[in-house]
């Protein structure tokens, strides 16, 4: 183990099976992450799996349901290094029911297009830069990172 914190992720697409767009949230605090687009999610808790509190996680600040798909993997086992401490790792994941919306650490959401230009234009949380790369990637080539 490395000893960075285990955070996980949701990249929230319109369809699983045919992807076009991206759900990304825009955070509340702390203030230095303020204002900056990230993917849904938040911290492991002691006795849950990722996949439990990924779920959990979607829940609590968006208010839907969700089912997920594939691991999007990253270089590490724990995922991508966020550069704080945490390492975090993520899935792909669709909306069962509900609508998502900002109720906690979010004031905005937005559908983005898979696009390299759309996606970029947002100002996201910079460590989460080469995640935004490797879904676009992972969408335009299923079996690329395998
Ligand atoms: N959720 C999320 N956190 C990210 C991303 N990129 C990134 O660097 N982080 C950082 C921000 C935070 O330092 C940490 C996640 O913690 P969090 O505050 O979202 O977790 P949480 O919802 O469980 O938090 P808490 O209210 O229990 O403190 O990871 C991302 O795309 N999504």
């Amino acid at each position: 183990m490395s000893g960075l914190k285990q955070i996980v992720g949701a990249a929230i697409v319109d369809s699983l099976h045919r992807p076009t767009r991206l759900l990304a949230a825009r955070r509340t605090q702390p203030a230095h992450l303020a204002g900056l687009w990230e993917f849904p999610g938040g911290k492991v808790e002691p006795g849950e799996e990722c996949t439990q509190a990924l779920t959990r996680e979607v829940r609590e600040e968006l208010g839907v349901e969700s089912v997920l798909g594939a691991e999007l993997p990253g270089p590490l086992e724990q995922g991508w290094d966020l550069g704080n401490g945490a390492a975090m790792r993520v899935w792909l994941c669709e909306i069962s029911s509900g609508t998502p919306q900002p109720l906690e650490d979010h004031d905005a959401l937005s559908w983005v297009g898979l696009d390299p230009v759309e996606l970029h234009a947002l100002e996201w949380i910079p460590a989460d830069r080469p995640i935004v790369d490797a879904l676009l990637a992972a969408i335009i080539d299923p079996f690329a990172g395998r």
